[in-house]
């Protein structure tokens, strides 16, 4: 009996995963649809085709045609009622057209989204602003292909909704269309960036049917319902893309750790390494982390790949790490991975189970988006003090950590941005902030790092201004493991044999 209950809990819990990806599916397509209109009108702009001229009119007709999921670009006052349409002569523009009060904005603001009765159907406006006097707006087709993702055998006991979220419908499978379900059971995901939400609902009698027959060889079934959603959803996932190219990625262990190592800027003494992930493809093509790490952190994928690459960088470092107690690994992570529930506990099972010390690792936040709880990230960040590890602040000077967030988050170590590195030799300004950036560090008991040292004089100008540790191309770029380790044993070599003698000209 027990295995019985063990069987149907994983049948469900399978489902409801699988079914919670399909539900994401709908809404990632209906944001590169977004995206897609974004880029279109953005073109158009660029192209200064933002006018109601019988040529710009013109090309713009083109551009439509050119692109099947665009119906319609239009020119609108600020206030959204319509200035002139590329396909006007056939269409009542202003039939159930949206005010701009009534638009939806996207996370940054950047566009609007709104939906509109058109072509026999729903479509959806999105808006872009080129001016002050004008906008431009594309019209989306909802296709059906957004929704034809379910499991054929679940298909007419379903149905999938793109709506925004003010409620208002885009578009809606269901295969008897009008009938409603039989107490439906449903999956729900909200846009990170745009107004948008996908739902999908199932009659529950269809999955209980399937437990029914799960019923007697339960767990054959259990794997063979796991088999036939699993192919289904790979089916459906092979078209729909970057987020699906990540998973894939993930499942294969194709992010790998590559290390960049952390020196003293006097004596060229490598003291530890900041670990950078890249892509490693089954073509042997390496990508690098700014063309998939923002993807992977709206698409909440981000956390197993942080986890991913530490568990790679800590067997491959572990030699390393446990032979020089004073060398640490730094680990990149997002605020959202940070602040989510168990991360301190994870972080330390991992460290622990690889048996190396919290001491050596250094948590690297990186501060892009904003660390909206302040109060919270300081309590994070003294939990993982508390179990030893070091947290050291990344970008700073270009990301939002001001100078209150800075002593407020407790940190161990900032890390002064490839900017201002930059910059110092040429600028006396830049100088000036680098002085006050160490002697705030200092003030607040924290060491500092510069990120980005491409010259001899770069460093030595960082030296001047009281900067200790770097990293940067002046000593070695991120590496693989193989050659990072090569050219950290050179180092030791090569340091505990000659005696060292010209300090500053040792890191060339
Ligand atoms: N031009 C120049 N560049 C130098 C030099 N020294 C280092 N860099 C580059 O500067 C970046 C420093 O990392 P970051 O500021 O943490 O910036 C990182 C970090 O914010 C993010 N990132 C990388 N790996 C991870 C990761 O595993 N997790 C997360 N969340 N973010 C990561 O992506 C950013 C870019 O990473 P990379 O492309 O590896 O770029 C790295 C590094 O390769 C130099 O002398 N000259």
């Amino acid at each position: 009996l027990a295995g019985h209950f063990a069987a149907e809990a994983v049948i469900r819990h399978q489902q409801a995963h699988q079914l919670s990806e399909l539900t994401e599916v709908v809404l990632r397509r209906s944001e590169f649809a977004v995206d897609f209109a974004a880029a279109s009108l953005d073109e158009l702009a660029k192209r200064n085709l933002a006018s109601c001229e019988p040529a710009a009119l013109q090309a713009i007709r083109l551009h439509v045609y050119q692109r099947s999921a665009i119906k319609d670009v239009r020119l609108v006052n600020p206030d959204g009622s319509v200035i002139c349409s590329a396909y006007s002569e056939t269409l009542e523009f202003d039939k159930g057209w949206v005010n701009r009060r009534d638009m939806l904005p996207s996370r940054d603001k950047a566009l609007s989204l709104f939906r509109v009765e058109q072509f026999g159907g729903d479509a959806l406006g999105v808006l872009r602003d080129i001016n002050g006097s004008s906008a431009l707006v594309a019209i989306v087709g909802i296709n059906a292909s957004l929704f034809d993702i379910m499991p054929a055998e679940l298909r007419a006991h379903s149905e999938v909704i793109l709506a925004l979220s003010s409620g208002e419908k885009l578009g809606e499978f269901q295969t008897d269309a009008g009938k409603s379900l039989l107490e439906p059971i449903s999956f729900d995901r909200t846009s990170t960036r745009f107004p948008l939400h996908a739902t999908i609902g199932l009659e529950h009698a269809v999955l209980s049917s399937w437990n029914h027959e799960a019923y007697w060889p339960a767990l054959a079934v259990a794997l063979g319902l796991g088999a036939i959603f699993g192919i289904l959803l790979a089916r459906s996932r092979r078209m729909e893309g970057p987020v699906a190219d990540l998973d894939r990625a993930l499942a294969a262990g194709e992010f790998k750790p590559y290390y960049q190592p952390i020196f003293d800027l006097r004596t060229g003494q490598i003291k530890g390494c900041e670990i950078l992930v890249r892509w490693l493809r089954r073509d042997g093509s390496v990508v690098p982390p700014m063309n998939f790490i923002p993807l992977a952190e709206s698409s909440g994928r981000i956390q197993a790949m942080t986890w991913q690459i530490l568990g790679s960088a800590l067997a491959e470092l572990k030699p390393l790490l446990r032979a020089n107690k004073n060398f640490k690994m730094s680990l990149n992570v997002v605020p959202g991975h940070l602040l989510s529930a168990g991360f301190v506990e994870t972080l330390r099972r991992k460290v622990l189970t690889a048996r190396v010390s919290a001491r050596q690792i250094v948590v690297e936040i990186t501060e892009r988006d904003e660390l909206d709880d302040l109060a919270r990230a300081a309590a994070v960040v003294a939990e993982l003090r508390d179990h030893g590890f070091r947290v050291a602040i990344d970008d700073v000077g270009v990301g939002h950590s001001g100078l209150s967030r800075l002593k407020g988050l407790g940190a161990d170590m900032i890390k002064i941005d490839k900017f201002f590195v930059d910059t110092i030799t040429v600028d006396a300004s830049t100088t000036t902030i680098v002085e006050m950036l160490v002697a705030l560090a200092r003030d607040l008991h924290m060491g500092v790092v510069a990120e980005g040292i491409e010259t001899e004089e770069q460093l030595r100008a960082l030296l001047a201004s009281g900067v200790a540790e770097g990293q940067g191309y002046l000593v070695a770029p991120p590496l693989p493991f193989a050659r990072f380790s090569e050219l950290v044993e050179s180092r030791r070599a090569a340091q505990s044999g000659a005696a060292v003698s010209n300090d500053a000209a040792l890191v060339a």
